[in-house]
């Protein structure tokens, strides 16, 4: 893995971690549709009948696997907010970068895409406060932080780019 994606829902995870992937001529993998094809069914299906917590330890198990492969991994807005995968980001020596917003710029893409279960429970001012309360563990398990409202997602794929590129980053690797 060359890179990992974080970030709340809403964030461009995936649209960047496609641009990246084409653009860097590796793999991409989105950690919501992995678990989505072994589960074989929408997320929102899971949360409404095997509950959030099946959906965790799902979200779990295919980080793990989606570690042992080569590109770019997009993974879900909850991700890093549970402590194990807080710990399997940790001891990856792969670089994580979260993807920050703003929460205007953040409940502008995500308001009505019924796609995020989280998304659908949850009022503004709820979503919000789940935003506020989650932004110290996207900080604490980030090695770069972007700062994306008033980036395109090129923009975004060129400073990711750029970063991976300085020598300190191809030394913290090495
Ligand atoms: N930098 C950007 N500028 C403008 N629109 C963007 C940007 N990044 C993403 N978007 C748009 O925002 C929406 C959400 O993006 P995306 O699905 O990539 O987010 P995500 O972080 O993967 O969300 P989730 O955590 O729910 O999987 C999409 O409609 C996408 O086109
Ligand atoms: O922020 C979250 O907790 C989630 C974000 C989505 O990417 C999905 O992983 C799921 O809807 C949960
Ligand atoms: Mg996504």
């Amino acid at each position: 893995m060359k890179a990992i994606l974080i970030g709340f829902m809403g964030s461009g995870k995936t649209t960047v971690g496609r641009l990246l992937a084409q653009q860097t001529g590796t793999e991409h993998a989105d950690l919501d549709e992995l678990i989505v094809a072994s589960a074989g069914c929408a997320i929102t299906d899971i949360f409404a009948n095997q509950g959030e917590a099946y959906f965790r330890r799902l979200e779990q198990q295919t980080l793990r696997r989606a570690l042992t492969t080569p590109g770019i991994l997009s993974t879900g807005g909850g991700t890093p907010t549970m402590p194990a995968n807080a710990a399997i980001l940790t001891a990856s020596p792969v670089p994580v970068i979260l993807l920050a917003a703003s929460d205007a710029t953040i409940l502008q893409r995500v308001t009505g895409d019924a796609s995020r279960p989280l998304v659908n429970d949850l009022d503004t001012t709820a979503l919000l406060d789940l935003k506020h309360r989650r932004a110290p563990l996207y900080e604490a398990a980030a090695d770069l932080v972007i700062q994306t409202d008033a980036l395109t997602p090129q923009q975004i794929v060129t400073t990711i780019q750029d970063w991976l590129a300085q020598p300190a980053q191809q030394v913290a690797r090495a």
